[in-house]
């Protein structure tokens, strides 16, 4: 897979280099580059922001710079990932989909968002999916394309060792949220490791984690027990 990232903040992505993605890049599973939009500015001031037609407050993005940076960047049929408040929410059925994809171009706006037009444009060539991680305002794109990144490269074959981990985290049984979790010491501030998982029998230990998953879902995810929210059952995607 092949990623490609279109910022103003170029070093915002630096996270990219480091863990999960950075050994994904030295395996060679993926490729990734990122992009300063203000390359395909052609002003001194190296403009990409201008007032809103209709009013209001901010700046929105001018189309010009990022029409020349997709037709730069995107190939025909790659698959643009725009994240914005308004976008389709992303969950790990969208990651799983995601994953699929043989390129993926990221295009992280600022101020109060790209011109309408820029994402109209792209659609005649290329695959657009506008996403939203959730329901809270963040100041641009950068930190939900880091996020989407993670989430996908990590379904890819090969890039995390231990694949039976992905399989497990299908949160649980049925989609639920995941059980709680201990590791050494058993005993830390006063605080125990629950007996069941110190027990060696996997029938009961499989029979508590079912059940911790089940209470916690009630307690905090209601919404999990009836839809199917987001796909967590989503299966990895099959190795290459
Ligand atoms: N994914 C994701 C996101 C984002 C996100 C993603 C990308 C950009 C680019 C710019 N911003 C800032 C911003 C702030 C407020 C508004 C709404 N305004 C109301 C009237 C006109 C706009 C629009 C954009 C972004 C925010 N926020 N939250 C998520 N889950």
């Amino acid at each position: 897979m092949r990623i490609d990232v279109v910022t103003v903040f170029p070093d915002y992505l630096r996270p990219l280099e480091l863990s999960l993605p950075g050994r994904a890049r030295e395996k060679g599973l993926i490729e990734v580059e990122v992009h300063d939009l203000r390359t395909w500015t052609h002003d001194v001031h190296r403009t990409v922001d201008d007032a809103p037609y209709g009013g209001g407050a901010g700046m929105v993005m001018k189309p010009e710079p990022w029409g020349e940076a997709l037709d730069a960047v995107a190939p025909d049929g790659a698959t643009l990932v725009v994240p914005t408040p308004a976008g389709e929410p992303f969950h790990q059925r969208l990651a799983a989909e995601l994953a699929t994809r043989e390129q993926l171009v990221f295009a992280c706006g600022r101020y109060e968002g790209i011109d309408a037009r820029v994402a109209a444009d792209a659609a005649r060539r290329l695959e657009v999916r506008e996403v939203s991680l959730g329901d809270y305002v963040l100041n641009g794109g950068e930190v939900a394309a880091l996020a989407v990144i993670e989430a996908v490269v990590r379904l890819l074959p090969g890039v995390l060792g231990n694949a039976a981990s992905l399989a497990e985290e299908s949160h649980g049984e049925d989609g639920l949220l995941e059980y709680p979790v201990f590791t050494r010491p058993v005993a830390w501030r006063d605080l125990a490791v629950p007996d069941v998982l110190l027990s060696g029998d996997h029938a009961r230990i499989a029979s508590w984690r079912a059940e911790e998953s089940r209470r916690r879902t009630v307690a905090r995810r209601p919404d999990l027990l009836t839809a199917d929210v987001g796909g967590w059952r989503i299966e990895p995607a099959a190795p290459a």
